[in-house]
């Protein structure tokens, strides 16, 4: 073969290869975010690093960040930058539940993770017509299933205005917008009237309170007398022992690479329910057998991980994805070993379940 023509094949091999990684292949799991479009939030491209370098220092110290008064004021606006830094990658590499569910034979991760969701409205008796609160919504993955399931009228909260408007596309998209709303704010404190939901939820989102007592403690404000609240919450289990170096690390690399102020011990989510004047209706690790581990999802993607970062690279140097793409998903790749370190050992789930309710004869 001629010299031009070897060219000319490898070439075309090249651009070939590039097209089936990028727009062909797509995401890890679902295809809807292409990897062409990652973009960082809200944050322009010039400040990525920048940003990403702040959020690293403030949360290399989880702990810390929720001790002392002057840190944890500032938890809402670094977990606002953390949401702009993932929630591309997220959509991207995930889908648009943010969030973990047990594996289920013979069943896809995108059937599990509707099941899961589906599960609390089915806890809620969400029925046609009832108000939901979807506490800390993300990009409406839940909100969607919920309402399509059980025929409410969901409204969610987010920090984060980039998913806000992520949100309200796809619920635009799913023909469900005039059910579904998004509002910006802080679920510390919400800009919704006493008493005006019939039911809420939060999956793997209070997590990110520094004071788990003060989300409750809206939550409660906002639910009509009567009213159910189920929450899906991160915590370590009754296996962590806080003087094993590798529990530390794992559990330390858990809050470092997820926004967390500090993880709460499972023991403690009933009586910080109680506290804010909840009744306790149930309370279980849905992580737990007979469950299958819901972090085989993050162990068989290995191979996808390694091509995602090449794509990022690969778009980077094309000046297609902003600088600073490249560290933060090798964060979220780390932060996978942790999280997947956390599952197997046992010392901690992101899936503890707690049905609350708001006793009848509350204010
Ligand atoms: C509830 C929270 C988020 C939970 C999960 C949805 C995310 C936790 C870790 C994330 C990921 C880790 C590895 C990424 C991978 C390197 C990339 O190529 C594709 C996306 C990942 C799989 C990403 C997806 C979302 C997570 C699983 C927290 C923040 C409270
Ligand atoms: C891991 S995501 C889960 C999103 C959604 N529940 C899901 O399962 O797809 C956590 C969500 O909590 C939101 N959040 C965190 N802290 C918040 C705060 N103080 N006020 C409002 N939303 C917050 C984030 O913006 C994000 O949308």
């Amino acid at each position: 073969m001629e010299a031009a023509t070897m060219a000319w094949t490898a070439a075309g091999v090249g651009v070939a290869l590039v097209y089936w990684f990028v727009w062909v292949m797509g995401a890890a799991e679902v295809k809807g975010k292409r990897a062409v479009d990652l973009k960082m939030g809200s944050i322009t491209n010039d400040k990525v690093k920048d940003k990403y370098t702040q959020y690293w220092s403030f949360f290399r110290r989880p702990k810390e960040t929720a001790t002392t008064e002057a840190s944890a004021e500032k938890v809402p606006a670094f977990v606002d930058t953390f949401y702009n830094l993932v929630t591309d990658i997220y959509e991207w590499g995930w889908g648009q539940s943010f969030h973990f569910s047990p594996s289920l034979p013979g069943r896809s991760h995108r059937e599990a993770t509707r099941v899961h969701e589906e599960r609390v409205a089915d806890l809620l008796q969400a029925k046609p017509g009832h108000r939901l609160l979807d506490v800390g919504c993300g990009v409406g993955g839940p909100m969607r299933a919920i309402a399509a399931h059980s025929g409410s009228n969901v409204v969610g909260i987010t920090i984060n205005e980039y998913q806000v408007n992520r949100a309200r596309a796809h619920n635009r998209k799913a023909g469900l917008d005039s059910r579904c709303e998004v509002v910006c704010g802080n679920f510390l404190s919400m800009p919704f009237s006493d008493a005006s939901f019939d039911g809420a939820y939060s999956i793997e989102a209070t997590c990110h309170a520094p004071r788990l007592e003060d989300v409750y403690g809206e939550v409660f404000r906002v639910l009509k007398p009567g009213g159910l609240y189920v929450s899906y919450e991160w915590v370590t289990t009754s296996l962590y022992r806080a003087d094993n170096p590798e529990h530390v690390e794992a559990i330390h690399g858990i809050e470092r690479g997820d926004a967390l102020p500090g993880l709460r011990r499972q023991d403690e989510i009933a009586s910080i329910a109680k506290e804010v004047g909840f009744e306790v209706l149930k309370e279980l690790d849905l992580a737990l057998p007979p469950a299958l581990p819901w972090w085989t999802r993050l162990k068989m993607g290995r191979i996808a991980y390694w091509r995602n970062s090449l794509v990022v690279r690969v778009l980077t140097m094309l000046r297609i994805a902003p600088k600073g793409v490249c560290e933060v998903h090798e964060m979220l790749y780390e932060t996978a070993q942790h999280l997947t370190r956390g599952g197997e050992t046992g010392i901690f789930t992101p899936m503890h379940m707690v049905l609350l309710r708001k006793p009848v004869e509350s204010k």
